[in-house]
Order: C-alpha cells, then structure tokens, then sequence
C-alpha cells in the first residue's frame, strides 16, 4: 500500500423490489413505500454500499465475504452491523472516513423529504458530522422501476492527518 495519507473508497448495490418487504435505506424505514428489497438481510443497500466503500478503500473485499448470503445467520440481519464491521475494520488499520457521498437510484417514492434523516442515520453510524454525509436522489426515468441501485464514495485518511479524530 502507498504511504498517501489519504484513499478513496466506492461501493455499488442493487435490489430487486418486491411487495411484501420493507424498504429501509441508510438504516431510516421508508414509510408508505409500495415495494420493499429483496434481499438476504434487511436489503438496506445504502449502508451496502457505504460499508463496501470502506472496505474497497483499503482493498478488505466486499460484504460479501464478511457476511456471505448463504449463512442463515445473516438472514434480515440489520445492515447497521455491517457498517459497524467494516467501520471496525478500517479503524484498526489506523484509518477514518473524512465524508462519504451516496447515490440512490429509485423511482418511487419520493425520497427528498427523508435526505436529512437518511444523512443524520448514515453519519451517526460512522461517527460523522450530518454535513459530512452527501445523500443524492435519482429516478431511473422509468427505465428500472422494479430496483433501487445504490452507490457510494468514501475518503479516507489517516488517523493521524485527520484532526480531532482518534481513529479509536
Ligand atoms: N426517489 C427519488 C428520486 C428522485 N428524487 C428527486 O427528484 C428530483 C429529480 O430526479 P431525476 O432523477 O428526475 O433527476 C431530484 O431532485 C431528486 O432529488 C427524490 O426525491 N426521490
Ligand atoms: C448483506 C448480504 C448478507 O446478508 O445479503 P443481501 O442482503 O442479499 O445483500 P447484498 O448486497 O446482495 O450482498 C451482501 C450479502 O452478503
């Protein structure tokens, strides 16, 4: 690995949506939403894709290997477990996330009203300022109306070039 103190992290997921499930993204239930993930844990495939971004900024693999969909421990698992995990990870090897910015693709519903929750949810698990949490939202233009499409970067540095952050 290169001695910058600083990397960059990306992370991609998708779900099918289904009737029948629940649609949770960034760890905030969506009221009123007609399709729900389908998915081996509770489908939240924002914090997916936030735990793969920190993952892949230190080259760890991907959620998958942590928490592989054939172990029937995992089955509705909460997905804030697996942020905490890979948070966990990253903070070992002496590194933080600086910000982190996340695409959801989605047709339905309307998701602006919840920005600053879903944002506020992502940026408490990570021990994050809100205002360091970007959440934006797409529709598919139609083109998907049965997914939700979710993707992530995330910077990371160095515990110690980071300023008032222990990395603990
Ligand atoms: N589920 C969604 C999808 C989009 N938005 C907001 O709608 C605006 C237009 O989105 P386009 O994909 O047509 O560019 C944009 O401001 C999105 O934030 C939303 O709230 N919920
Ligand atoms: C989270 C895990 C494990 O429960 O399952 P899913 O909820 O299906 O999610 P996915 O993003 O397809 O892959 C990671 C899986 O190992």
């Amino acid at each position: 690995m290169s001695s910058w103190p600083f990397r960059v992290g990306f992370g991609e997921d998708a779900h099918r949506l289904e009737a029948g499930r629940r649609l949770v993204l960034g760890g905030v239930p969506i009221p009123h939403a007609e399709l729900g993930a389908a998915a081996h844990s509770d489908g939240d495939a924002v914090l997916h894709v936030v735990a793969d971004a920190l993952l892949s900024g230190l080259a760890l693999g991907d959620i998958g290997q942590y928490f592989p969909d054939t172990d029937a421990q995992w089955r509705g698992m909460d997905s804030r477990l697996i942020v905490q995990r890979a948070l966990a990870l990253v903070r070992e090897r002496g590194w933080v996330p600086v910000n982190v910015a996340v695409v959801v693709t989605l047709d339905r519903p309307k998701l602006g009203p919840l920005r600053a929750e879903i944002a506020r949810s992502v940026a408490a698990l990570l021990g994050l300022p809100e205002g360091d949490v970007g959440v934006s939202f797409k529709t598919s233009e139609g083109l998907a109306p049965l997914h939700v499409q979710t993707r992530a970067t995330v910077l990371l540095a160095r515990a110690e070039a980071a300023p008032g952050v222990s990395g603990e």
